[in-house]
């Protein structure tokens, strides 16, 4: 008899809380939801009522009428909207577990950017509790990341994780359950979005979007120019800056690779920057191990190689980097050698 009633049990949950991407991962089953981190807010006479979340969201961006406002309520790794963003862990939480609270006591991990404050990681517990968990802990993303790779988190051995995401590139040294250095750069895919974007603009006089600009990245971004210095060549519609009217202009990807230059060099950088400030012995340690990439961003074709060429060190990629933090954020939570790694605030 109580078999039917243990069916209604919500179960415990991982989520990565991106600021492109939020996945769910549920004890047991692995990841059961991946949607973008949008919100679609409807205002009717004055009144603000959530429309869209998820996929269901992303799609009107771009295209909504004025009474419809499509919210990315995490931005370049902050929080942006704390309201829209309990709203849409609220919503996730409830489309994976139900909306019963009869059975609800589930524990929710959450991974959250590392650059949101004390105030903002509260609200984000306030969400989680709001929706049933009856605890909830957080994890820091770059340890996350690394679980989620594979990498030697627990050991005295000193591992590099570099994963670049939405708004922000996080770049760990970690050793022994802990970060030995961490740094968060304010430089991910959105930025090589906007970098397309005001490439085709100065070049072409072409007015894209970034849902645009986006899909061209994914297509065919390269960090590094082609041999021959334009490998494909696409083509790409908009409009035209100087006599308003839709047109299609053709760039190929040396040019993208322009375009990405500068948001690829100030991730390089970070880079940089945490391999000088990293102690000698955990820096020996990484010169074996070399580095991890990590995140969406990773996918973006000779990031890996562009990488190695200027640190001189090995760069690998993750087996399947968008999933990592989730899959880390649910390892933490599944296994109690990672139990360490979580905090309550
Ligand atoms: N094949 C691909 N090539 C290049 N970039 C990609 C590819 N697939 C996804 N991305 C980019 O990866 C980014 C999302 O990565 P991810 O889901 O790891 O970030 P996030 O966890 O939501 O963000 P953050 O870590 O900043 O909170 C987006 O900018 C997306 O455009």
């Amino acid at each position: 008899m109580f078999e039917n009633l243990f069916k209604f049990r919500s179960q415990d949950l991982a989520i990565d809380l991106g600021t492109a991407n939020t996945v769910v991962y549920a004890r047991g089953r692995g990841i059961v939801l991946n949607e973008p981190s949008v919100v679609a807010i409807e205002t009717i006479n004055g009144i603000k009522k959530v429309k869209a979340v998820g996929n269901d969201a992303k799609m009107m961006m771009g295209k909504t009428p004025d009474s419809i406002e499509a919210i990315r309520p995490l931005r370049d790794g902050v929080i942006a909207d704390i309201d829209v963003a309990e709203q849409m862990i609220k919503h996730f939480i409830q489309k994976v577990n139900g909306k019963s609270k009869l059975f609800s006591y589930p524990e929710i991990v959450i991974c959250v950017p590392s650059g949101s404050t004390s105030v903002e990681r509260r609200a984000i517990r306030d969400a989680a509790s709001n929706a049933g968990a009856r605890q909830v802990f957080l994890i820091e993303e770059p340890m996350a990341a690394a679980i989620g790779a594979d990498m030697p988190v627990t050991e005295p051995i000193g591992s590099m994780v570099v994963d670049v995401g939405g708004g922000t590139t996080e770049v760990a040294v970690l050793s022994l359950r802990g970060l030995a250095y961490t740094t968060s750069v304010r430089t991910g895919g959105d930025k090589m979005d906007e970098a397309i974007v005001s490439y085709v603009r100065r070049h072409h006089n072409l007015l894209i979007g970034e849902t645009t600009a986006e899909r061209i990245k994914k297509d065919f971004g390269v960090a590094q120019a082609p041999a021959d210095g334009v490998g494909h060549t696409i083509h790409i519609k908009g409009r035209d800056l100087v006599n308003g009217v839709p047109k299609e202009i053709s760039i190929n990807q040396g040019q993208i690779a322009e375009s990405l230059s500068e948001p690829i060099g100030t991730i390089i950088e970070g880079v940089r920057i945490a391999l000088e400030n990293t102690a000698p012995e955990l820096a020996a340690d990484i010169v074996d191990q070399g580095i991890v990439l990590t995140g969406g961003g990773a996918l973006i074709s000779g990031l890996d190689a562009a990488l190695s060429d200027e640190t001189g060190l090995p760069v690998t990629v993750a087996e399947d980097p968008l999933a990592c933090v989730a899959i880390g954020t649910g390892r933490a939570m599944e296994d109690p050698m990672f139990r360490g790694v979580l905090t309550t605030a």
